[in-house]
């Protein structure tokens, strides 16, 4: 049954040693649960420096890998849906920029690839994920019982196709461990989650590394919880925070009653495909 619930996000900072940045991304897991959050996100590549050049040294594979390892423990202990920001994750020759998700019993309940892979050429700004990974070929969706996540990883978000897609699914959240960055992030940041919250009519949470000014690539900060109306419930400054918000289903359905987007969508005119895969990377 679908209800209200408490979501949390931890806006952990990642630096060069994987060891402490799991013990990090663990502690402040368990103190958002512990303040009453029933699913908590981390954001992207929180175990390593977000540097391409650097995801194959630390990338790992299911079900063993020691993040992997401690976001299921970590669900379990807590009795959260973990929604395990992003890792690199080693899956035959190809690494991937992958987030799992993981239920109150540490069980895997979802696996979401990078679709989109970020590979930019802007004037202060170069970026080529490709150099090092492989892209995800699925979307995602969760369904833990008391709540339907549908989750995407930073690029991502720029091609509103999915965020529609996974709404068409029944989602209440998009989940996006992201790390937008100085460059991009005043720019398009807000606007984006805003946005894909007011596209589609529901909440979207989206959680970036804090600040690290030294870092090579910096991240933009401003970890913050959309409801379906656009307006941001809670926003992260720079550093490593914690932020919740409250997700509640029937204020979705009421923005949905008196603005009927979705049903007033021409299908007569336009569709919009998705072309599941038989060989799916959920499970
Ligand atoms: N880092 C990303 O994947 C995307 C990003 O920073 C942007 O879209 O801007």
């Amino acid at each position: 049954m679908v209800r209200k619930f408490k979501l949390a996000i931890c806006q952990s900072n990642a630096a060069g040693d994987k060891t402490s940045n799991i013990r990090h991304a663990d502690e402040m897991v368990r103190q958002a649960a512990s303040q009453g959050a029933e699913v908590v996100m981390l954001p992207e590549m929180f175990n390593c420096p977000y540097r391409t050049e650097l995801f194959p040294a630390y990338a790992e594979s299911y079900p063993n890998g020691e993040t992997i390892q401690m976001l299921s423990g970590t669900a379990k202990a807590a009795g959260i849906v973990l929604v395990g920001g992003s890792i690199p994750e080693i899956d035959g020759d190809t690494v991937y920029n992958t987030s799992f998700i993981f239920g109150p019993q540490g069980e895997l309940l979802g696996r979401h690839r990078k679709v989109h892979l970020f590979d930019v050429d802007l004037p202060d700004l170069k970026v080529r994920e490709s150099s090092t990974l492989g892209p995800g070929n699925n979307l995602t969706v969760v369904n833990a019982g008391f709540c339907k996540l549908g989750i995407i990883i930073c690029f991502d978000v720029r091609f509103p196709e999915i965020a529609r897609l996974l709404a068409m699914e029944g989602i209440q959240a998009l989940m996006i461990p992201a790390a937008f960055n100085t460059v991009t992030g005043p720019a398009h940041w807000e606007l984006s989650m805003r946005m894909r919250a007011v596209d589609n009519q529901i909440y979207v949470a989206a959680a970036s590394p804090a600040r690290d000014e030294k870092a090579g690539y910096v991240a933009y900060g401003h970890s913050m919880v959309v409801d379906p109306w656009g307006e941001v419930l809670v926003e992260a400054g720079l550093g490593s925070e914690i932020i919740m918000a409250e997700i509640d289903p029937v204020k979705m359905e009421e923005v949905r009653g008196r603005l009927p987007l979705l049903a007033q969508r021409r299908t007569d005119l336009y569709s919009l495909e998705w072309k599941k895969e038989d060989g799916n990377e959920n499970n």
